[in-house]
């Protein structure tokens, strides 16, 4: 989220006072008819409410105004109300016992002009379910990881064998980690790889790597955007205006967008003239029922751009900003990654590379990998929500169409629940501690890093696996430290400023090969 009110003030110009004036009249109205028995909150100001008191890291500003007015507090959003909850029994409340009433969403730019028939954005319909649950079939079951392992398997080896492992070559991680992560889900998805050069032999791995950081170029302008906070969504006149330009970037971005789908939905239409026989993919399920004539939802080329779109960002960009969280914790502290390499080592062997089978014996590297999905969460206030009807919330009265928050980074770091929560300790999760039973997968409310109930992760089996699978391989794979000597606990772990919790440096590392294959 990127709203500081210094941002909007300059851009209003000498007119945009007198209109601010004539505003703040109307919304003093609108104030007058404030609704009585909400949650407490600080005093906010006319016509902007507390937008001003979001800065870089508005998860940050949200847990230092909670610690003062308590774990479910209203804010004003220009005229828009909004519940702010971070505890976990306020965070269950919404998201499970009365989950269905807060499944709606708020109507966004983003939403309006990015993805009109998709997972994320629209209320919570048949068809918004139908579309989830063809996602989740086609890339998250059981069956499917299984079936897909030997595609991670191919994809990791291939980057593997092209990484430096020289001992002094400076390796930018993440652009190699992005070309495994997108060209796994890409053979998922589409049943190709993304890049059209990577594994042929003698391919220019450089022009591999520009093919793939190109597209992720386009998925994080998307992202970027999607988590943007417009004006314009809380303060109409704004939207009008579009003053900061953010309606005029999105169609611009739409018309990116288009062009790669339209491609894909061209491909697959020649294929099916073709007449040969081939493996269908998530696009020819979703064209199979905008061909059946019975079908029970009117499936159209919009609900595939919206769905392989949600796949793409959904599935690639958590996933990479996860392993960098993970590799960046064990290079800055030598112990950790040598109590991983030596259970590694213990159980994997110098011999072969870690499979799948292997993971459930990996015990202290899936605490590891928990604790980076604790501290690290990456989406540390959840997509926003909204209640279709009036409730009582912990005896408060919450209006039909609040805007709810749940900061599940601050659950995350709260120390009534965690022990030195800011401590980066897999212990926390290995037997003897009270953690030990905490899962990610929704039930347990005190840790929500791919949320919960309705509006939960469709993807979280398949993170799951490729977190696991990705990092233990990179840390079996390679010995790494940090360039030019720097001591390892120098290395910087800021994060970007924004509503995704990512590092703000990417991680620059020296590898050196450790196994005998
Ligand atoms: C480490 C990786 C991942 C993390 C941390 C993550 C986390 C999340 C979170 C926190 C949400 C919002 C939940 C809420 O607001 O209640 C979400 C939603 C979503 N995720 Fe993931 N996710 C990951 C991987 C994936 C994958 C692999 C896919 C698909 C291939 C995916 C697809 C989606 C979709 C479509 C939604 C929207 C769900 C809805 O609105 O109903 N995600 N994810």
């Amino acid at each position: 989220m990127t709203m500081n009110l210094p941002n909007i003030v300059p851009s209003f110009g000498a007119g945009g006072v007198v209109a601010a004036v004539v505003l703040g009249i109307l919304l003093l109205k609108l104030f007058s008819s404030k609704p009585k028995n909400l949650p407490p909150g600080p005093r906010g100001l006319p016509i902007i409410g507390h937008l001003h008191l979001l800065g870089k890291h508005p998860h940050e500003d949200l847990a230092k105004l909670s610690a003062t007015y308590g774990p479910v507090m209203s804010l004003w959003f220009g005229h828009k109300l909004a519940l702010v909850v971070s505890s976990p029994a306020a965070a269950e409340e919404i998201l499970k016992t009365q989950g269905h009433n807060f499944s709606s969403r708020i109507r966004t730019s983003f939403g309006e002009l990015i993805v009109t028939n998709d997972i994320a954005f629209p209320d919570d319909t048949a068809e918004r379910r139908h579309l989830k649950k063809i996602l989740h079939t086609q890339l998250s079951t059981t069956k499917q990881i299984q079936l897909s392992e030997n595609v991670r398997a191919e994809e990791i080896s291939h980057v593997i064998r092209v990484m430096p492992q020289d001992g002094k070559t400076v390796v930018p991680v993440k652009t190699y980690v992005e070309v495994m992560v997108t060209n796994i889900l890409s053979r998922m998805i589409l049943k190709k790889r993304f890049s059209a050069v990577a594994g042929k032999a003698g391919a220019d791995q450089g022009a591999e790597l520009q093919e793939v950081r190109n597209f992720r170029v386009l998925v994080e302008e998307i992202t970027a955007c999607s988590f943007h906070l417009d004006p314009g969504d809380f303060i109409p006149i704004f939207k009008l205006l579009d003053i900061q330009g953010f309606r005029s970037r999105l169609r611009n971005l739409r018309k990116r967008m288009d062009v790669f789908i339209n491609n894909i939905i061209s491909e697959h239409l020649e294929q099916r003239k073709s007449g040969q026989t081939y493996e269908k993919d998530m696009v020819d399920v979703l064209l199979d029922q905008m061909e059946d004539e019975t079908s029970r939802f009117d499936i159209s080329e919009k609900h595939i751009n919206g769905l392989v779109w949600n796949s793409f960002i959904g599935g690639t960009e958590a996933t990479i900003d996860v392993i960098e969280w993970a590799l960046s914790e064990c290079i800055r502290n030598p112990k950790l990654m040598i109590k991983v390499q030596d259970e590694l080592d213990t159980v994997v062997g110098k011999s072969r590379r870690v499979e799948d089978a292997d993971i459930p014996n990996l015990k202290y590297l899936q605490a590891m990998v928990k604790e980076v999905f604790r501290l690290h969460l990456t989406t540390p206030i959840l997509l926003p929500k909204v209640n279709k009807t009036a409730c009582k919330l912990f005896g408060y009265d919450i209006p039909a169409g609040t805007t709810v928050l749940v900061c599940a980074g601050t659950i995350a770091r709260d120390p009534s629940i965690w022990d030195n929560p800011l401590e980066f300790r897999p212990e926390r999760f290995l037997d003897g501690s009270p953690h030990v039973n905490t899962e990610v997968q929704g039930n347990h409310f005190e840790l929500l890093t791919f949320g919960s109930g309705r509006r939960g992760c469709p993807g979280t089996a398949l993170a799951i696996t490729m977190v696991h699978i990705l990092t233990a391989t990179l840390l079996h794979s390679f010995d790494w430290t940090l360039p030019n000597g720097t001591p390892p606990m120098d290395l910087d772990m800021s994060d970007a400023p924004g509503r995704v919790h990512r590092r703000a440096k990417p991680l620059n590392a020296i590898l050196k090969a450790r196994l005998s294959i």
